[in-house]
């Protein structure tokens, strides 16, 4: 029988678990570590996966990055969980908030190659922003939109990951 859950907007009371979700992830330098108070604060842009019994087994967030383009960030399954299809419905749900948002390019920066495929992204090798856009994107402080931008000050995250994109 298949195992269920549910997909549904973060609630404050969730960080936590979404912290603990990521914690050995963070460890393994898979993702990124960040502050309690950073979760707290991008919590509108969470989604999560809880279990029947109320667990939360899954999480991931979409970052509006510019007026047409934003990133898949934190995109996590518990161990047990793996392989049944969570990865995919957490996806599925940013993709749909992507597209109320009117976004047309999705980014993602990640070693899960094949299963971002699935999802139509694809390597963006070069690919890069009009000058003008740049020029506004580089002054932002966040992580994610260096990344984006592949500058030399985020290489070290960058590094064996695909700069992967999607476009809606
Ligand atoms: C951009 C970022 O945020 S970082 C990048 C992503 N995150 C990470 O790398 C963190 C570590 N990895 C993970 O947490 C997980 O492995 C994830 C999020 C990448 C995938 O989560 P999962 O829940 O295991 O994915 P899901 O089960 O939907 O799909 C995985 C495979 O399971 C199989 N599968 C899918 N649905 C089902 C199902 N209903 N039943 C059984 N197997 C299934 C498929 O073969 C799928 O293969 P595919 O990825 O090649 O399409």
């Amino acid at each position: 029988m298949a195992q269920e859950f549910t997909v549904r907007r973060a609630r404050t009371s969730d960080v936590r678990g979404i912290q603990a979700l990521i914690e050995p992830l963070v460890q393994e330098r898979i993702l990124l570590g960040k502050d309690l108070v950073v979760f707290y604060e991008a919590v509108q842009e969470f989604r999560v996966a809880e279990s029947a019994d109320g667990e939360i087994i899954g999480c991931g967030a979409l970052h509006v990055m510019w007026e047409d383009l934003a990133e898949v960030r934190t995109l996590a399954v518990s161990d047990d969980w793996r392989g049944a299809g969570v990865g995919h419905a957490l996806l599925d749900r940013l993709l749909e908030d992507a597209a109320e948002l009117g976004l047309s390019r999705v980014f993602c920066l990640t070693f899960e190659v094949p299963f971002f495929e699935r999802h139509g992204f694809a390597d963006m090798g070069a690919e890069t922003v009009a000058p003008d856009v740049y020029a506004e994107l580089v002054r932002s402080p966040d992580e994610g939109v260096a990344e984006f931008l592949d500058l030399a000050r985020v290489k070290p995250n960058t590094l064996g990951n695909t700069r992967m994109l999607k476009r809606l």
